[in-house]
């Protein structure tokens, strides 16, 4: 399997007396979705942003591997090197489509902007780009320069993913990318999610406290649990042979809703 893309040792975060993250131990491959599942307040989120170096842990640390080959210690990034990096090989698909839409700009502009950020200068190509992403993600093109606010919640979540995946990254955090949207319109992106993780063989860090979208997407578990990691593995042993007590709790809600 090689060198993991990105590896954390015992992160430790502590919002007053809340241990956020306690000894989180954690490591994700290329090509491979991890899911991290857990209860509200478990941790999930700010495990992500941890490992995205958006937000600083007490202690612990991140090292995350570059195409060449090269670890980085994220935490010691700089603020341009970090913008670097969520431009060529992260991307980031926040729960809130406003938090990863310039809403005040078109649909195109929203996908092309990325590429910009990236080095493209070719207006023809950035255009033509963008059309087709809009298609990738069963977004009409010929609404390319409407802005956001004239899409729905699903569409508005689909243009975030096309604003993420244009430039290619190697390694995307996706934080509840479904939640807050309909049932139906949920399993319709899952899946759209499910077919460009597989085509681009993207490696997904993916928050959800939905079991089913964990069983769905992710090839291997992260279970959290007051900031603690209880349980890991492959998606399939840890939902159908759950070992830790909680586990098997949030899979029995699961299949008792
Ligand atoms: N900025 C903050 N200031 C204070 N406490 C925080 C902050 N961010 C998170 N917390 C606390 O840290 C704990 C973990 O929060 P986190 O958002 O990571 O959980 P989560 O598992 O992602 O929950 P949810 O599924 O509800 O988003 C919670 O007790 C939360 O209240």
């Amino acid at each position: 399997m090689g060198a993991p893309l990105l590896e954390a040792a015992n992160l430790q975060l502590r919002f007053g007396a809340v241990r956020a993250l306690d000894g989180v131990d954690v490591e994700i491959f290329p090509g491979e979705v991890v899911a991290i599942v857990g209860e509200s307040g478990s941790g999930k989120s700010t495990l992500l942003r941890v490992l995205a170096g958006a937000m600083e842990p007490d202690a612990g640390r991140v090292l995350y591997r570059d195409a060449a080959g090269e670890a980085h210690d994220v935490q010691a990034l700089s603020e341009a090197g970090r913008r670097r990096l969520m431009r060529s090989d992260w991307g980031f698909v926040h729960q809130n489509a406003r938090d990863g839409l310039r809403m005040g700009i078109s649909a195109g502009g929203n996908i092309g902007e990325r590429l910009m950020a990236a080095g493209d200068r070719n207006y023809a190509h950035i255009r033509a780009e963008a059309a087709d992403w809009m298609g990738r993600v069963e977004m009409n093109p010929e609404r390319i320069d409407e802005p956001p606010k004239n899409f729905s919640g699903g569409m508005q979540q689909r243009l975030q993913i096309a604003r993420c995946l244009v430039t290619n990254p190697r390694l995307v955090f996706m934080d509840e990318p479904t939640g807050g949207l309909d049932v139906s319109v949920q399993a319709r992106l899952l899946d759209l999610i499910r077919g460009l993780v597989a085509q681009l063989g993207l490696a997904v860090f993916f928050v959800t406290h939905d079991i089913g979208a964990a069983r769905l997407l992710a090839h291997r578990i992260v279970v959290m649990r007051h900031g603690r990691i209880v349980e890991e593995g492959l998606a399939d042993r840890v939902l159908d042979d759950p070992r830790h007590a909680y586990t098997q709790l949030l899979v029995s809600s699961v299949l008792a809703a």
